[in-house]
């Protein structure tokens, strides 16, 4: 298996131009495909889950142009839902960004479609999703385990109406059927049940549907009234903010280690939630300065804090690596769906950091850090999980080398991760 190690790095300084957030480049390519009229799209992410929602795309007969080292990409818009009879299997690999909302649109659309992808994909549940679709006469079948993909999807016209949906283990579901609900011959109204996590992404996809050219009611994200028989139209020219969970790694690093970093393509006004893990650093000492194009973190010392992160379940993981650099205990609570994610994430993070000399109690949905007064050397495994890799780099920012086991495995979100964290080093 390929590692990195990577050595002690005295100080980090300078400034990262982000890469695309991931959210919304699969919502906005995926609204674009859907829409009426040509979509420009500029600073789109290039990783492998925009990789499966684009060759979900093609294989839809969507007509698109990816320019500029893929990060530029015109779609050209059916203005309606997807129409291919022929029978279709399409690969989405561990992508719940393609997965939950391709579901939900496919459902509606003429087509006849397997959804597959990677191992993992087959362990993270997808029923409450199918059970709310079904509600909507949906023809949605499960060909491996009960509640779980693979899914064959025999797509009809769908008339919505009302729907109760699960809202307590991934935010993911409420997004797809929001997407489509327009599309319907019929209004929709979506009761929530359980208490909807990961709330701020569904703010993502309200923005995004908003920007073209429909609107949701929003009945304080307990129910969500849709009229039906709608178009989606192109806005034209779309830039995708910067990721902002990609830029938490960085803000951490210069808060565990600054000088001082600036991430660019995202600031005050972005409509990503988890710009908010700045107020998290903030809270526990760091120095941050906002712009309307950037957010600057500087190094102050750093103490632990207890806090809730349902909100920013993915930013949330930098939290727990940052922690080992804090006075004190780090109480990260509220993130039980970090179990159904890329890996177990609460089990996966207790045992890394207890490898690197932390106490770590874990709950059922907590973890609770205390760092050593030394951190050690250990070989980090990453369990396939794009951020398990991308926080345990900050390791490096102590006395101790760490080593990564895959780094490649960043490749889902941000494939040149480590090079540019390693540029930072001064
Ligand atoms: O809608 C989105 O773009 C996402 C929602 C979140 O998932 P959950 O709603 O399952 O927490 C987040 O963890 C994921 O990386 C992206
Ligand atoms: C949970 C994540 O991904 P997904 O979009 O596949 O849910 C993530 O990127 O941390």
């Amino acid at each position: 298996m390929k590692t990195l190690t990577l050595n002690p790095i005295a100080k980090v300084a300078g400034e990262v131009h982000l890469p695309g957030s991931k959210s919304i480049s699969n919502r906005v390519l995926l609204l674009a495909a859907l829409a009426k009229g040509t979509t420009h799209i500029t600073n789109l992410l290039d990783s492998d889950d925009i990789k499966h929602m684009l060759n979900a795309l093609t294989a839809l007969g969507i007509g698109y142009k990816l320019s500029d080292c893929r990060t530029r990409c015109d779609v050209h818009g059916i203005g309606g839902l997807f129409n291919h009879p022929q029978a279709l299997t399409m690969f989405l690999g561990n992508a719940g960004t393609a997965m939950r909302p391709l579901t939900a649109a496919l459902a509606a659309s003429n087509v006849d479609v397997t959804l597959t992808g990677e191992p993992r994909m087959y362990e993270r549940p997808i029923g409450h999703l199918v059970d709310a679709l079904r509600q909507w006469q949906a023809d949605i079948r499960y060909t491996g385990s009960e509640d779980f993909p693979p899914l064959h999807i025999k797509g009809k016209a769908l008339q919505g109406g009302s729907m109760q949906i699960d809202g307590s283990i991934s935010s993911q579901f409420l997004t797809a059927v929001l997407m489509v609900a327009p599309l319907l011959a019929g209004d929709s109204e979506i009761d929530i049940t359980g208490e909807l996590v990961s709330k701020p992404y569904i703010d993502i996809t309200l923005a995004l549907m908003q920007r073209f050219g429909v609107t949701v009611q929003n009945h304080n994200y307990k129910r969500f009234s849709i009229k039906g028989n709608q178009l989606y139209r192109s806005p034209g020219q779309w830039l995708v903010e910067g990721d902002a969970s990609s830029a938490s790694y960085f803000l951490a690093a210069a808060a565990i280690k600054g000088g001082s970093i600036k991430v660019t393509g995202i600031g005050k006004h972005a409509v990503q939630g988890d710009i908010h893990f700045a107020d998290a650093l903030e809270a526990m000492g760091a120095e941050v300065e906002w712009g309307d194009d950037y957010i600057m973190v500087t190094r102050n010392t750093l103490n632990g804090i207890d806090r809730d992160y349902n909100a920013i379940p993915d930013a949330a993981m930098t939290i727990a690596t940052t922690a080992l650099f804090a006075k004190g205990p780090t109480v990260i609570r509220n993130v039980y769906n970090w179990r159904v994610k890329e890996t177990d994430r609460l089990a996966a993070m207790a045992t890394e950091l207890r490898k690197v000399g932390a106490e770590v109690e874990e709950g059922h949905d907590y973890l609770k850090v205390t760092p050593p007064a030394t951190l050690k050397h250990a070989s980090i495994a990453t369990y396939n999980d794009h951020r398990m890799a991308m926080c345990f780099s900050l390791v490096a920012l102590s006395d101790t080398s760490v080593t990564i086991e895959d780094p490649d495995c960043t490749a889902k979100t941000f494939p040149h991760y480590f090079s540019l964290f390693q540029q930072l080093a001064c």
